[in-house]
């Protein structure tokens, strides 16, 4: 049986990353970017589609696990009847070769361990050629070719299963790394194992240095601020939305998806939660890799791309593999990339204008780029679209989709008011005016006296919870109220907040068959609008109820299906570490940086 989403740990080196099991397995490494193929794809599949185990030999049992304080390096320690041991698993900064290391430490007595290196590029598809030089396994396949270097010899076997075992005593070390090359790279040099922990460990100590949060939640805060600059392709300075594909929504169902790349929306969000933690220098390399992906005509803007800015990401199934859980099929690429979602504009306007306040010296083609991008909505925000769930039915006119395009008009103003930037700054406050007076009359149930889904709709939807944290209404606004109060009973599930509402009209909406987990973003958004409303101890509640649901190493995935009591969906999540930040900054300000602007918008569209 596969383990659980949650007995999963997270190694990166900021350009790739991987997971390990708590039995001490990785099962998941894509190499050398979040988006190539994996060459351990076990987690979506089976055993036979790559794996790199290491654990004790006989029975024994996981003593537990953490990672050292403030960095990402891995310590799982196992107990058996011997003695004990502890595996010390990393990504070292990256330099020339993308590279796992890890290192077996004796903790007491003498324990017979074991450890299988069943390489297999292409997403577990091929088995590579094979060959051993001393204690030196070289796995050849197409482009990737990969050295597995140890302090003990492995055996060859049939080729298909290297594996070796070994006895480690007390205060002994045994070393391993693996280091991926490309076709005609020359042969990594072997590296000193111990040195290669010490500077991961200090290098990701040091970026800790710079987080200014220091709240009764910092050890939350932080590990979800390591887990999104783990996250953070360091070349570019895209986040992608998580580090893994089609961990699904349901287990067994077919909602699984490719989050390996650059959402506008998510990497939008995972900028201002580090900026709002102290994180400048990762605002200006973001808007780097923001400028370059839209760069052109602001039609053409995607709404996601690849981590350099590719634009096309086919999706395709890789019928290969059996899926997580038996959840098929395993999707690479995204059709969403096509899709129109207009509250993109309003992210990006948000995060450039946030960008400003906060001093982040200005660029160039920022308000270049800005200009084009308003000439773009001020023709578009009526269009239908597929809103933020990405829905695959057809397009409407969602509510909160309209609200970003107020978002943005009122970004634009005040970056005229405020920043004395040029630009139409009348104009800009009628469209902002009319939009406010279009989504109060179409988007609001007088009767029912909340928000809903799409003009026309009567479902509700759990996007309606960030009408606030943009400034379009204040929290205490009687239409958010009872916004919340709806989403609260309608939208609930064990204390959990569902995106929308699931049945029929869902499944006109997502043409997929209803059924996926809570989303936690959306219930971190439901504890923020508690809170802003002045509901502390209730949105406190909420807050620590979600930290519940991290696993033992402070990781969340997208989603929680209350009733197996499992987390579900892509993992590590970006927008759940994202929300998480910001509801832990609000609960320590009282008032977070984005309620600032919830008032300032209040001002003048009330
Ligand atoms: O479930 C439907 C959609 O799910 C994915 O989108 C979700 O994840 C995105 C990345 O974190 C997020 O930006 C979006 O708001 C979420 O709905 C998936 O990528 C889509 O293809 C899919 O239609």
């Amino acid at each position: 049986m596969s383990l659980r989403i949650e007995d999963y740990a997270l190694l990166g080196d900021t350009e790739t990353a991987a997971l390990v099991g708590n039995d001490g397995s990785i099962d998941w490494l894509c190499l050398p970017r979040f988006d190539s193929p994996a060459c351990f794809a076990a987690l979506i599949g089976r055993p036979g589609n790559g794996y790199w185990s290491m654990a004790p030999a006989v029975p024994h049992r996981l003593r537990g696990r953490r990672y050292r304080r403030e960095t990402l390096v891995l310590e799982t320690d196992f107990e058996c009847d011997d003695g004990a041991v502890r595996v010390i698993d990393c990504m070292p900064v990256r330099d020339e070769h993308p590279d796992v290391v890890r290192r077996v430490q004796g903790l007491r007595g003498r324990v017979r361990l074991r450890s299988e290196a069943v390489v297999r590029p292409d997403y577990g598809a091929i088995v590579p050629w094979t060959r051993r030089y001393g204690s030196r396994l070289h796995f050849v396949a197409g482009p990737d070719t990969l050295y597995l270097d140890s302090d003990v010899a492995f055996d060859l076997g049939d080729h298909r299963h290297p594996c070796t075992e070994f006895t480690v005593a007390e205060g002994e070390t045994v070393d391993f790394r693996l280091a991926w090359a490309g076709p005609r790279a020359p042969a990594p040099e072997r590296v000193d194992i111990g040195t290669a922990i010490t500077r991961t460990e200090n290098w990701w100590r040091e970026w800790v240095q710079h987080c200014d949060y220091d709240g009764e939640y910092r050890d939350e805060v932080v590990r979800s601020l390591i887990t999104l600059k783990a996250l953070t392709y360091s070349p570019s300075g895209g986040t992608v939305a998580a580090a893994t594909t089609s961990l699904p929504e349901q287990l067994g169902g077919i909602r699984n998806w490719d989050y390996r790349y650059c959402w506008i929306r998510d990497a939008t969000l995972t900028l201002l939660a580090l900026l709002n933690s102290g994180y400048e220098e990762e605002a200006g390399s973001w808007r780097e890799w923001l400028l370059r992906a839209v760069a052109g005509e602001p039609a053409q803007m995607r709404i996601m791309y690849g981590i350099e800015g590719e634009r096309r990401l086919p999706e395709m199934e890789l019928d290969w593999l059996s899926g997580y859980a038996g959840s098929t099929p395993v999707r690479v690429g995204n059709h969403a990339a096509r899709h129109c979602q207009l509250d993109v504009y309003g992210e990006l306007m948000d995060a450039l204008h946030q960008a400003r306040s906060r001093g982040i010296p200005p660029h160039a083609s920022a308000w270049k780029v800005q200009r084009a991008l308003m000439d773009y909505l001020e023709e578009h925000w009526r269009d239908p679209d597929t809103g933020i769930w990405e829905v695959r039915g057809p397009p409407r006119q969602f509510t909160h989709s309209n609200v970003m395009a107020w978002t943005a008009a009122d970004r634009a103003v005040k970056a005229v008011e405020e920043f004395g930037l040029e630009g139409p700054s009348d104009r800009w406050r009628r469209m902002r005016q009319e939009i406010f007076d279009d989504v109060c009359e179409n988007g609001f149930d007088p009767k029912r006296g909340t928000f809903t889904q799409y003009y026309g709709s009567s479902g509700l939807d759990a996007s309606l919870l960030q009408l606030s944290a943009v400034g379009f209404l204040p929290a205490d606004d009687e239409r958010m109220k009872g916004t919340v109060e709806a989403i609260q009973h309608e939208l609930m599930e064990d204390g959990f907040v569902h995106r929308y509402t699931m049945g029929r009209e869902s499944r006109e909406l997502d043409d997929l068959p209803p059924g996926e987990g809570a989303f936690l973003a959306c219930t971190f958004w439901l504890a923020d609008n508690l809170i802003m409303q002045g509901r502390i101890d209730e949105g406190r509640k909420l807050f620590e109820r979600l930290l519940g649901v991290c696993n033992d190493v402070g990781l969340l995935s997208e989603e929680y299906d209350p009733r197996a009591g499992r987390l579900v969906g892509n993992y590590p999540q970006a927008l759940s570490h994202i929300a998480l930040v910001n509801t832990a900054l609000l609960l320590e300000k009282g008032q977070a940086p984005i309620e600032d602007r919830a008032r300032t918008g209040q001002e003048e569209d009330g």
